[in-house]
């Protein structure tokens, strides 16, 4: 441990307390052989000191520090065991879910904290191995570096997903919550399968306390269901649960994760409740200034997760549909979203007019939220929600109808060049990417499409439009793709091959530098045909 990460003060008995920027986090005690801990805030560890000096040679959980006095003093740092009362050690985390959540995060802790042991753990035998190999899962600017310098040191993935579950302090659940595809709710409601899978084990593999964190984006009042969960099966271990949502956006996690605009922490209101989201908010506070982290009940935070995703996507169906305004009336959508912006109570983010949000969060989570109000009994608040969806979905097949309407009303046979297929860019994710619809509604009419995007591979596109709707937030889209399938276009690693002998293209949200699918001037694409109905380029322009 490096001295210089805390801060030293000099209490009135002339020993020296040093802590952590939230007080409590870490201490270092002079070292004379019989040794004292001074800090007002940790009281209750004066009684422990002398078994956590005791413990110095056996369990590496006390570290030497050089101090800024002149004695060398120990580092003690403390752990989730705060919540209980436990003796101090080196707190332990394991993440469930290795995926674009569990995997930047846990490796951004794992760096912020490296007194903290993180390991991440998944089922997709596949994810584990690309985490631990040269080539990860998945591309995110920056998260290379992060992984290689903590990978080894305190950042482990595994597939031994019931030992470390039993070993860990704090566990993150960071699992796949798709839309149900069947039953009550298809369609709309989450399906907390993988969820209830992860509860499940917790609650068997568990012998001492843990703190449980919900980072997969749930529906409010899970914590409720998972509590039972863990309780009904716990023999005995005390579970805390807290809603810890995660607001990282992809193409910018660890942009995000490094200077969150704000962490938010759900937790019980009891004693044990409140010690729980202390401890976690330790973690936190190792890199997050104090005041970016927000407490609140277990159900506010649930709540402001599907609140905040619903409030973005509203904003993009908002631009949306003035673009189709502005086609109609020569006003361009740009110059509009400008204009808007600049008012500071409206702000300038989010109001790209485009060919529809994409990406796994905006449309899930607002299906979510649409079936949590129908189930609350209030239809005209879904309802408004539900909206935003079908604007998106509007803006989607009215790019592909104008496409096709402008080419003598088919495309059928005319080649197409998709330039990104990924669902924006900095990213190689096409979990719900719009380019899926615009394929798939060129293909309808008989296009021949040719895809170019350089963070995606020919498998994944074939695969995107092969499956159904809402089976991509299965891990079964992690397993390899049958040879035999179908294939239904052309995936070229040459931007300049894809263009080659094309009838139109169109560069999608993550072409080149573009942020989205923009257009230019309103949504409308410009065309510039150079002869009849075969040689026509749509440009959707790159911002
Ligand atoms: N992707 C984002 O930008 C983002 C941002 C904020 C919140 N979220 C939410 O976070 C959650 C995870 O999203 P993601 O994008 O990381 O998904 P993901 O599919 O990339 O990762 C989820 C991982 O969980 C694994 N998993 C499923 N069940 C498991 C089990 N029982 N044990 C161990 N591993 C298991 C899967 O194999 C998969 O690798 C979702 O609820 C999502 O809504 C996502
Ligand atoms: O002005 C805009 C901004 C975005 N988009 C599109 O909206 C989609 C989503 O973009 P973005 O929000 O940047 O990416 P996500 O990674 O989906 O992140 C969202 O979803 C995450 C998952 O819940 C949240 O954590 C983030 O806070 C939230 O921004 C993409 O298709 C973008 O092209 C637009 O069309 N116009």
């Amino acid at each position: 441990m490096k001295s210089g990460l805390v801060r030293t003060e000099r209490n009135p008995c002339g020993r020296a307390a040093i802590s952590g920027r939230n007080g409590v986090r870490k201490l270092l005690i002079p070292w004379n052989g019989s040794s004292s801990i001074v800090d007002a805030n940790v009281d209750r560890f004066l009684s422990l000191q002398q078994r956590m000096v005791d413990e110095q040679s056996t369990t590496g959980e006390i570290y030497l520090q050089k101090s800024t006095s002149s004695c060398s003093s120990l580092a003690v740092i403390f752990d989730a065991g705060l919540m209980s009362g436990r003796r101090s050690k080196m707190v332990k985390i394991c993440c469930v879910g290795a995926g674009y959540v569990g995997g930047p995060t846990m490796a951004v802790i794992a760096l912020k904290c490296p007194a903290v042991e993180v390991v991440v753990v998944d089922i997709s035998v596949a994810r584990i191995t690309a985490w631990n190999s040269e080539q990860l899962p998945i591309y995110e600017p920056g998260l290379d570096g992060v992984v290689k310098h903590c990978r080894g040191r305190n950042l482990f993935s595994s597939t031994d997903i019931e030992k470390h579950i039993a070993r860990a302090d704090i566990i993150f659940v960071s699992v796949n919550t798709p839309t149900k595809t069947r039953g009550l709710g298809a369609g709309k409601a989450a399906d907390l399968t993988y969820w209830e899978n992860a509860a499940r084990m917790i609650a068997d593999v568990a012998k001492a306390d843990k703190i449980v964190v919900e980072k997969s984006t749930v529906p409010v009042k899970t914590a409720e269901a998972i509590e039972k969960i863990l309780i009904h099966n716990s023999r005995g271990v005390n579970f805390q649960i807290l809603s810890n949502p995660e607001f990282l956006a992809e193409g910018t996690a660890i942009k995000d994760l490094f200077n969150p605009d704000r962490v938010l922490i759900g937790g019980r209101e009891t004693p044990e409740g409140k010690k729980a989201v202390q401890a976690l908010k330790q973690v936190y506070a190792n890199w997050v200034p104090e005041d970016r982290i927000i407490t609140t009940n277990l159900w506010s935070a649930e709540l402001s997760k599907l609140a905040a995703n619903a409030f973005l996507a509203q904003r993009i169906s908002s631009v949306n549909a003035i673009s189709a305004l502005c086609e109609a009336t020569g006003a361009d959508v740009a110059e509009v979203a400008y204009a808007i912006g600049k008012d500071t109570r409206i702000g300038p983010r989010f109001l790209s007019a485009s060919v529809g949000f994409g990406g796994s969060c905006f449309q899930k989570d607002i299906l979510n939220l649409v079936y949590i109000c129908e189930c609350h009994g209030l239809p005209e608040v879904a309802n408004y929600w539900k909206d935003v969806i079908k604007i998106n979905d509007y803006q989607k097949s009215r790019f592909v109808n104008r496409v096709v309407s402008s080419m003598f009303n088919t495309v059928s046979e005319k080649k197409i060049a998709v330039l990104g297929f990924a669902f924006k860019k900095d990213t190689g994710d096409t979990r719900e990417t719009p380019a899926i619809d615009v394929c798939k509604g060129l293909l309808g009419d008989k296009a021949k499409v040719c895809i170019y995007d350089p963070q995606v591979t020919e498998e994944q596109i074939q695969r995107d439009l092969a499956l159904n709707k809402f089976d991509w937030d299965h891990p079964v889209h992690l397993q390899p793709m049958s040879a035999t399938e179908v294939k239904p276009v052309a995936v070229t690693r040459d931007a300049y091959e894809a263009t080659k002998g094309r009838t139109a293209s169109a560069s999608s949200p993550s072409g080149t530098s573009s942020r989205s699918w923009t257009t230019s001037g309103s949504t409308r694409a410009c065309r510039s045909r150079r002869s009849c109905s075969t040689a026509a380029t749509w440009w959707i322009r790159r911002r």
